[in-house]
């Protein structure tokens, strides 16, 4: 058996990122930027009022001042001549500044009678200018890599880039195995249940910005489980759940083989999901998951999820770790890294006692997981702990 550490590393070694193409930024919101752009334009491209007032010359700028009003600057025509001493320009938010004017006094400073201004006994300090450039320059960048927010977008938007390169996204095929499962729906024979796994990882492929295909249940027989992964064909990442215990109908491993599959690693020193495989079959990648529930998504979390952020470009790094305090106290960790299933409370972290990795329930409820080293000695309530948010 690996340590989890050894086999992230493996897994992030069987994928690369994937090609590049350009996508609409009204489609690009979660992808990731391949490399970095540059702004097309300067912004603002002019000095720019702040404010909707009047553009004064800085020598005029003295309460009680009385101005001639000359002309008007509007968001998308500005005043084409300039200002001089004694003058002011009506002015509003977006505008250009004219030339020679200096500041801009809010309207709610100013009396007004007719073409003539008085400024009143408070002015702001500021100019209410935003100078050209402020914000950013012509050749200015967004870095990469970098998956793109909803700021990012706006941001390339400003910049007049219409389309953004980014790494496609990962099409990822999951096959559910087992005779003992149904879909969704459909009534379970006496001895079935419902497959509810490859739903998770559907969810959590498509929130890492990858597709995640669901193909139908490969039966406990070779050729079964041979036919569905030929439909696996032309995934970027094969995903397998169940099979991969030492069970007679445990043939995963043994089918992916016969496919062609040159394993990574088989069994990882955790808890839970310690029957977990990974290698290359063809083109793709191959991640075969435990069947428990809960240690499918939570190898998923450590695993799965860090080989879509490589495939879309990101570093190769482990899932975000914090650090909080333990609301109660823990007993002593047994030998395989224990991430056990907790909820964020006022206390501190609250692991759940019941610690089953077939219990969807308190998954759903968990919060976090509560990262335990191998041999870890019995922890006290309040001590500081490793945990991953879920
Ligand atoms: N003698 C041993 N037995 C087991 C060991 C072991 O080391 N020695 N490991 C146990 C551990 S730990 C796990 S985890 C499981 C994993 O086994 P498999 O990957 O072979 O999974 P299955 O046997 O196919 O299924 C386990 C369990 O999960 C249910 N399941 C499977 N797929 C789904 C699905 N898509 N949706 C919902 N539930 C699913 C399945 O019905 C079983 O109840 O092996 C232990 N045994
Ligand atoms: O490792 Mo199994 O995944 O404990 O249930």
């Amino acid at each position: 058996m690996i340590t989890v550490e050894e086999a992230l590393a493996r897994v992030c070694a069987l994928v690369a990122p994937l090609p590049v193409e350009d996508v609409p930024l009204a489609q690009a919101a979660g992808r990731v930027l391949a490399r970095p752009v540059a702004a097309r334009l300067t912004q603002p491209p002019f000095d720019t009022s702040a404010m909707d007032g009047y553009a004064i010359a800085e020598a005029d700028a003295r309460p009680g001042a009385v101005l001639d009003v000359i002309g008007l600057s509007r968001a998308g025509e500005g005043f084409g001549g300039t200002l001089g001493r004694g003058q002011a320009v009506r002015i509003f938010t977006g505008a250009p500044v004219p030339r020679g004017a200096a500041r801009v006094v809010i309207q709610e400073d100013v009396t007004r009678a007719g073409d003539r201004i008085t400024l009143g006994e408070r002015l702001d300090r500021g100019t209410n200018i935003r100078p050209a450039g402020a914000d950013f320059t012509l050749g200015d960048t967004i870095p990469a890599p970098r998956r793109l927010r909803s700021a990012d977008l706006a941001l390339a938007a400003a910049m007049n880039l219409p389309a953004l390169p980014v790494h496609r996204r990962p099409d990822v095929a999951i096959i559910a195995t087992g005779d003992e499962l149904v879909m969704p729906g459909e009534a379970p024979g006496p001895d079935q249940i419902v497959a509810s796994n490859g739903f998770g990882l559907k969810a959590m492929v498509e929130a890492e910005g990858g597709i995640g295909r669901l193909l139908p249940i490969a039966r406990d027989t070779e050729a079964s489980l041979q036919t569905v992964f030929g439909l696996a064909e032309g995934a970027d990442l094969i995903v397998t759940i169940g099979g991969a215990s030492v069970g007679d109908h445990d043939l995963v491993g043994k089918v992916a083989a016969g496919l062609g599959m040159e394993q990574s690693f088989y069994k990882v020193a955790m808890r839970p999901g310690k029957p977990l495989m990974a290698g290359r079959m063809g083109k793709a990648a191959m991640i075969g998951l435990p069947g428990n529930p809960v240690s499918a998504l939570v190898c998923a979390h450590l695993f799965l999820l860090p080989a879509l952020r490589v495939m879309q470009g990101l570093p190769a790094a482990p899932a975000p770790r914090l650090t909080g305090r333990l609301a109660c106290d823990l007993d002593a960790n047994g030998p395989r890294e224990h991430y056990m299933r907790a909820r964020i409370t006022a206390d501190g972290l609250a692991p759940f006692d019941r610690q089953d990795s077939a219990l969807l329930t308190i998954l759903s409820e968990a919060d976090a997981l509560i990262v335990r080293p191998p041999g870890d000695g019995p922890r006290r309530a309040g001590e500081k702990v490793g945990y991953l948010p879920l």
